[in-house]
Order: structure tokens, then sequence, then C-alpha cells
């Protein structure tokens, strides 16, 4: 006689959420039992988000019931109580900047009433944070702590809630090699305690290395739950999107073209992008780099090694501190991002939403904002051309909308980075700037996004990739890996993940790199005994910098 179950500490059954005419959640089913780690997985605009703000009060399902531990949820607009029961770690901040740890942590529930005793708030803060194992002072300003701390402290912030179920959205996808194994080990120790969780990645390697238990939506349903060790990577890509490959020969490019120009690269032309003595103090070291016609180059490195505030650099956004950036030849005014745009730079950011998106206007408004000019004689938009410009975009790059006119708000992470880039090609640049162009992008996209990149460049243009994704730099034809604001490693093509990742994380060692890519073996130098760092993903659907 098998044991009597413990009620699953979450159960979403018949949830059907409309916005509009879209469906985001039909009929949509799931259950996370105690003490389990539930990964939550499915295509950008598959509903995943929308099922979080059911399962956290945010949002009231149009049909369906949700109960806690057997027990129906709480009153919409009840929050104390949700957060008894559930809490979310998102990938942007829900603490307050200018506010100390511990003023975050007893926010909206100071202990006791009255007058606020300052010096017992931040003891207890301080013996919360000693009972999760949270090594962060709270008497710190908020604004000050790192990603991986501010979500160490928004998890104990929930559990003293008296939570045992934290729903993690893309939670690795700011954190470097060293913070994600720090919070999944924190997890770990969590699971140990009873506490669930739902975990969000588009990280296929994270739900297998972290989770037992994993459930696929797709188009707003639910099409699976099964144990991860019972199903091969293939098996969960198939469910994700509908297909077994087979159907699209595997090759999700093929459905998406982008409207360039096409025209013969010119290999060995003159560079489409120059830096010469290119600096910034305390970021980068004097760097010359030359991009040619067809080139796709990768910029490598982790948080903080400099490889993004080269690629703000050449975007405009930062300013250098001194050499010199020219596009085809012409110089460009440093630390100009209209005047990167004009000579030719397009720009995907790695934020859409600090740098990338009017949210409250259309798909077509935002895909179209660099191309004003070409919508229509005299300095006017016609409206026509302007949605059909948008059209093509959404056909080729497969955003999922209702169309031209749907505010971007109303678009999935996923399908929003995808108008970042739609706005940046509208343009047809000379050469591409991405940094880290595929975050939050479904593991089909990725794919057919990286094939627009590769486009690109076959159209005689070139592209910086600015990434810690092995799968990003993976179409790179060349890869600088930088550290500490240097570059210290080049590889050409043939490289190995092992060889990349200890570049990246400063394990170069003498006669590893030769100038042309001639990458030496590493031999055990990513031998750090993690088998992230090991580098051969051979059985990885993804390969990012772990
Ligand atoms: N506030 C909203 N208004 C209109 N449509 C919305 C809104 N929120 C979500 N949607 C739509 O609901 C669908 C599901 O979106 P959701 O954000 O839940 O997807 P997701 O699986 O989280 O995607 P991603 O992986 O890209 O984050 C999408 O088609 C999206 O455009």
């Amino acid at each position: 006689m098998a044991a009597v179950e413990q009620p699953a500490v979450v159960r979403a059954r018949g949830i059907v959420k409309r916005f509009g005419p879209t469906v985001a959640l039909d009929h949509a089913r799931l259950a996370v039992r105690p003490g389990e780690a539930h990964a939550l997985v499915g295509r950008n605009g598959a509903g995943k988000s929308t099922l979080v703000s059911v399962l956290t009060g945010m949002e009231r399902p149009d049909e369906g019931e949700v109960t806690f531990s057997g027990e129906p949820a709480p009153g919409y607009g009840d929050t104390a109580a949700w957060q008894r029961r559930v809490a979310c770690v998102y990938q942007k901040s829900m603490v307050v900047p200018e506010l100390t740890v511990a003023e975050n942590l007893y926010l909206n529930r100071f202990p006791g009433t009255g007058r606020i005793r300052w010096h017992a708030l931040r003891e207890e803060a301080r013996a919360l944070l000693a009972e999760y194992g949270v090594a962060v002072d709270p008497r710190a300003r908020a604004k000050d702590l790192g990603v991986e701390q501010r979500q160490f402290v928004e998890i104990a912030r929930a559990l003293s809630f008296g939570a045992r179920l934290i729903i993690l959205d893309e939670p690795t996808a700011q954190l470097d090699a060293g913070g994600i194994e720090r919070l999944f080990a924190k997890l770990r120790e969590l699971r140990r305690q009873q506490v669930a969780f739902l975990f969000i990645s588009h990280h296929l390697q994270e739900v297998y290395e972290l989770c037992d238990t994993v459930t696929v939506f797709r188009d707003a349903r639910h099409v699976l739950t099964a144990p991860v060790a019972e199903l091969p990577k293939e098996a969960l890509v198939a469910a994700m999107t509908g297909d077994d490959g087979a159907a699209s020969g595997g090759d999700s490019r093929a459905a998406v073209r982008v409207p360039v120009t096409r025209k013969e690269a010119t290999p060995g032309g003159e560079p489409v992008l120059r830096t010469e003595g290119l600096v910034r103090e305390g970021e980068f070291e004097p760097l010359d780099l030359v991009v040619r016609p067809g080139e796709v180059l990768g910029l490598a490195g982790a948080t903080a090694s400099g490889n993004t505030a080269v690629g703000e650099t050449l975007v405009g956004l930062r300013t250098p501190a001194g050499g010199r950036l020219s596009v085809r030849g012409r110089p460009v005014r440093p630390g100009s991002v209209p005047h990167a745009i004009d000579a030719g730079i397009g720009y995907v950011p790695e934020d859409r939403h600090d740098q990338g998106l009017v949210l409250g206007r259309s798909v077509a408004e935002n895909a179209t904002l660099t191309v004003t000019d070409q919508l229509g004689p005299y300095g006017t938009v016609l409206p026509s051309r302007t949605r059909a410009f948008a059209q093509r975009m959404i056909t080729s790059l497969d955003i999922k909308t209702s169309g031209p006119s749907q505010p971007v708000s109303g678009l999935s992470g996923g399908n929003q980075q995808k108008v970042v880039i739609a706005r940046a090609l509208a343009r047809e640049p000379s050469v591409l700037v991405a940094i880290r162009p595929t975050a939050g992008v479904d593991v089909r996209s990725k794919d057919a996004l990286l094939g627009v990149v590769r486009d690109v460049a076959a159209a005689g243009s070139g592209a910086v990739i600015v990434s810690d994704e092995l799968d990003d730099l993976r179409i790179c034809d060349r890869v600088l890996a930088f550290f500490h604001g240097r570059v210290v490693a080049e590889f050409g093509g043939g490289w190995s993940d092992r060889q990349l990742v200890a570049a990246m994380e400063g394990m170069t060692g003498p006669g590893t790199t030769g100038p042309n890519g001639t990458a030496g073996d590493t031999g055990d130098a990513g031998g750090t005994g993690d088998a992230r760092d090991a580098g051969d993903t051979g059985d990885r659907t993804e390969g990012r910098q772990p």
C-alpha cells in the first residue's frame, strides 16, 4: 500500500487566461510537490510568465482554480496571504534600490507597532540572513548588491514570509559560472528543508542539472509532465516545438529570412569596422579590432571581463578615453549613439527593457524606429508602409504577436527581444553589434536569430557578438576571449568548449593560444572539477558559459 501522498504545494487546473484576442493560457495545468525542483519550459510566448502571474496572485485567471497544499488560493488583493504561500524571484529586481537590505527584508511589515527600532530591525535581518546562510550585510544598500546577493536576499525574504514554494524566472540570466554554482547549491540545500521550486529557464542544461520533474507548455497549453531523468533532450525540445525536427530538416533557419539586400560578401575587402587603440580606463586596455565584410567576430568574456564595455563603446553608449573607431574607413564620433547608427552600426542591447523598446508603442512602431525616414516622403511616416515593413519583420523573425499594431508590452520576453533585433536590422547596418542577443530566447528561436546574424554577414556586412554563451560564440568566425579588460586568447574555428571557457576564466597557460586561432589544448586548465566547466558539452542542447 503506497503511503498517502502529501498534497501538491501548488496545483493549477483548467487555467484559462485571455488578453483581448490572445489566449495566453488554454486550460493549462501544473502541480508541484513539496520539496520538488520542477522546471517549466516552453518557447517564447508559450504562457510561462502568465502562469507565474496566476500562481502568485498577480493575475486573476478567466477560468480554472489554484490550490496551495490542497487549500483554495487566497482572495485577489490579499497580498500578504499570497506571500505566505509563494514567492517569485524575477530577472528584474523587486527590491527597492535605495533602501538597505534590512529595510527591504521588512518592507511593509516592520516588526512591532509604532516607532521603528532600527537597531533591532538590523539584528532581526542579520539573524534571518544567517538562518538561510546568506552572507550579506543588512546595512548594505540594495542598489550596491550584485545580482547574486540580491537574489539570495529575495529568497530569504520569501522564506521568511513562510513560503515553501519559490518560483525562479530565469534566475541565472545575469549570473556568471560561480554565481550559478552558488545559487544551485543554495537551492539544493533548501530542498532538503522541503522548499519546492518552480524553475523557468531557456537553458535546458540547467533543467537537467537542477530539476527532477519538467513540465512543457506549448501554445498556451500543457503538453507534458515527466521525470527529467526519463526524458532525453531531443524529446524535450520536440515537445516544446511540436515537431521532431524532421519536418523542417531540423533547421529552423529555413523559415527565417531577414529582408537584407543580398550582395556577395567580399572577403578580405576593406574592414567594415576598425578600432585603433580604443581604450576605457579600468574597463579595457587599448584595443585594435578589425571586422571584415562577411565576418562574425565574437567577444567572449564573463561578467566584468570588459567585453560588454567594448561592445557598448562601439555603439556609442560609453565614451572611450582614447583611440579611434571607423566604419568602412570613415571615422565615427565616439560616445554618440546617433552618430554610431548613422555611421552604419546596428545595435542589439543586452537589456531590452532599459535600452531596447518603447513598451507602450506597437510592434510596428518599435521595429521601424530607426528607419522612419524611409517610410514616407518629406519626413512623413505612412502607416501603411510602417505596417508592411513591420509585417515583413514579424514573418521573417517569427515574432509571435497578434499583429503589427499590438503594443510591445503585450509580447512575451523573447518576442520583445526579436523586435529589438528587427529594429537593429531595419537599417541594414554595415556592422551589427549584438550584446547577448539570445538572452531569454527559446532554444528554437535562438538558432533562428543566430542564423539571422550569419545572414547579415553573408550579405556583406559584419557582425560583432558580445556574449558568454557558447552557442552564440559558436557561429563566430573568430572569437577573442577577454579577461580583466584584456584579450587573453584568440580562436579561429574549431575551438573546444573547454578551451574557450578556460580562456574566459583567465586560465590561459603558456602556449595556450596563437594569434590566429591556433588555440592549443589547455589540458586540465579547465579542470576545476565542475562538470559544467568541463565544457565538452556534447550532450547539451545549449552551451552557455555556465
Ligand atoms: N499583458 C498582456 N497583454 C497582451 N498579451 C499578453 C500580455 N501578457 C502576455 N500576453 C501574451 O500572452 C502570450 C503568453 O505570454 P507569456 O509572457 O506568458 O509567454 P512566456 O512563455 O513567458 O514567453 P517568454 O519565454 O518569451 O518569456 C503571448 O502571446 C503574449 O503576447
